[in-house]
């Protein structure tokens, strides 16, 4: 079963570049087994090429490494925050994709002008707010983990699979690795389209809702509660 699930991950963690999601080594993909409660994730600092199965790490919920000769992305407690605070959430992804990034530095949200951002997030991405000095000078990753449940106290995860961290980057999730890696490559396109936008429209209005509700009921067969954050 590991075996398996760190060929899935290596072959997620692969699509980061394929689709331009990451230069150098940045980035990092997750999935979880939730029978066993292990996460597969990728090693720390190392290239995309020449990735193998066998390198990825697998680690328990409190962050033990389980097996892996090397160290687990520097992300890890983020991303174990959020497998224990969303508990339909089986795959992560953060990167650091340039125009999600922008919106994240600017400590913007991505609103939905349109239906591409509407087939896959509810509402807007919310972006969270800065971290406090203690919150970054103390176990930062996993500050970053609770600046993330915290915006989304009265937001369904799975309606709206994707987040901007203030001053750093996205993070995006899903059913499985895949399907966070997907969430990651429209978020990419939704802030490039959101930006854009509004520089020819700068008055612009957010979709109207009866558009959002028909777009993401098409491709979710129900719909979606976006309470306040
Ligand atoms: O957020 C960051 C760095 O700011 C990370 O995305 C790193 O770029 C990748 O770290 P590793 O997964 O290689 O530890």
């Amino acid at each position: 079963m590991l075996e398996e699930l760190k060929q899935k991950v290596l072959e997620a963690n692969l699509l980061l570049p394929k689709y331009g999601l990451v230069k150098f080594t940045w980035g990092n993909v997750s999935e979880i087994d939730r029978e066993s409660g292990l996460v597969v994730i990728k090693p720390s600092g190392v290239e995309y090429d020449g990735m193998k199965a066998e390198d990825m790490v697998v680690v328990d919920l409190d962050g033990n490494v389980v097996e892996g000769h090397y160290k687990p992305s520097s992300d890890t407690p983020t991303h174990l925050e959020l497998y224990k605070a969303f508990a339909e959430v089986g795959g992560i992804v953060h990167t650091h994709s340039k125009w999600a990034a922008s919106f994240a530095q600017a400590g913007k949200g991505v609103i939905p002008y349109g239906t591409t951002q509407g087939d896959y997030f509810y509402g807007e991405i919310p972006c969270t707010r800065k971290m406090t000095p203690e919150e970054i000078a103390g176990e930062y990753e996993k500050e970053t983990g609770t600046v993330i449940i915290e915006r989304f106290k009265g937001i369904d995860p799975m309606s709206i699979p994707a987040v901007l961290v203030h001053s750093h980057g996205p993070f995006t999730w899903g059913k499985d690795a895949f399907d966070a890696v997907h969430n990651s490559v429209v978020l990419e396109e939704a802030a490039f389209m959101n930006f854009h936008t509004v520089m020819l429209n700068p008055g612009i209005a957010p979709i109207q809702q009866e558009l959002l509700d028909k777009h993401y009921l098409r491709k979710h067969g129900k719909n979606a509660y976006y309470g306040q954050g």
